[in-house]
């Protein structure tokens, strides 16, 4: 980790990502103007469901897209424009881990080598490098012998582990994570949050944390940030904003999460049910374009609270007790 101390490790600013497909004329914005910073010791939350753009903010801050506006400083550095190559160098700053266990490590590398592979851009000895390693392996409770062996010699739960020692071995300031327990079965999934929940308070990494599930972002993050159509609906404390959302739209995923009293339960499916009445007379794929660049909120067309000045006019984001909410009614 940098001996420097930067305000915020990971800073991304007025982010925008287009994506222009072959046959298809019309750009589709994936990211619109997203900004968020993360500290060195906080976890944050990128939560949307699928097609809410957090991959793409994912990808432009690994830099494998090119933002079309906006800025990405890591520790204090503009890395906009930097290439995936020399970001991939920067072994002790920005690290990631993805979900799919399984093709993100080798077949033919020992665990040893997959997990020395980012100090050997370092230029470390390979005597250190194997300390290094084994306290890595042994931090995510694997064993030293784990080190010998091959991937395929492993289940999917401990190949997560070794894809995220072999992210923790440079120390690096910041990590990504893009649902990294997502593609794990539910008892694997607990034991790779507890892991991360120790790594949390033991480290001082800066997390950027991908997950479809809120319950998920609720157990380990701090903050955390609601994306809907690549905008941000509200931002807060994972607390705040899991417990009492304010957004609809954060209401509608919060009541998407099984909870375990009954009336609580019964409540959420109203809501759902609201939300999802809606969605079949709206149109609900982020992608169509016949809603870019439309004047109004992008949840209108779904929202249980809209009214005439959602579909005409976008929500600035404001703020309303202690959290950032886009939506004209959220009181
Ligand atoms: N290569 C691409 N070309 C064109 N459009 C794309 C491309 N990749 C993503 N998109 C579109 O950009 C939007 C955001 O996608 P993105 O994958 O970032 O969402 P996501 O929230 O990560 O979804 P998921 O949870 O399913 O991974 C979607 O509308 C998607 O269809």
């Amino acid at each position: 980790m940098n001996e420097a101390s930067h305000a915020h490790a990971l800073t991304v600013k007025n982010l925008s990502v287009c994506y222009r497909s072959g046959w298809r004329q019309q750009p589709v914005t994936a990211v619109d103007d997203v900004s968020f910073e993360i500290a060195a010791g906080e976890t944050v939350g990128l939560v949307g469901e699928s097609g809410s753009g957090k991959s793409t903010i994912v990808k432009a801050v690994l830099g494998l897209e090119s933002p079309s506006a906006g800025k990405i400083t890591l520790n204090d550095r503009d890395i906009t424009h930097t290439s995936v190559r020399q970001r991939r160098a920067m072994v002790g700053e920005l690290r990631a881990v993805f979900q799919d266990p399984f093709s993100s490590l080798s077949p033919f590398q020992t665990v040893g080598q997959t997990v020395t592979e980012p100090l050997r851009r370092q230029q470390v000895s390979a005597g250190r490098a194997r300390e290094l390693a084994a306290d890595a392996v042994t931090s995510v409770g694997l064993h030293e012998d784990a080190l010998g062996r091959y991937p395929h010699q492993f289940s999917g739960g401990q190949r997560q582990r070794i894809a995220l020692a072999r992210a923790l071995v440079s120390d690096p300031d910041v990590i990504v994570m893009d649902e990294p327990v997502s593609a794990l079965d539910l008892s694997t999934q607990a034991q790779v949050l507890n892991l991360l929940a120790e790594l949390r308070d033991r480290r001082r990494h800066a997390i950027l944390f991908v997950a479809h599930d809120l319950g998920v972002v609720r157990f380990l993050c701090q903050r955390v940030i609601v994306l809907y159509r690549g905008m941000v609906m509200e931002s807060g404390t994972a607390a705040d904003v899991t417990a009492r959302p304010k957004h609809p739209y954060s209401i509608a995923l919060t009541a998407a999460a099984p909870v375990p009293r009954p009336g609580e339960q019964g409540r959420r499916r109203a809501v759902r049910r609201a939300v999802t009445v809606r969605a079949s007379a709206g149109t609900v794929q982020a992608s169509d374009s016949s809603e870019q660049g439309s004047a109004g909120c992008p949840f209108a067309p779904r929202c249980p609270d809209a009214s005439e000045v959602c579909r005409a006019q976008r929500p600035l984001a404001r703020q309303l007790e202690g959290r950032v909410v886009a939506c004209h009614h959220a009181h």
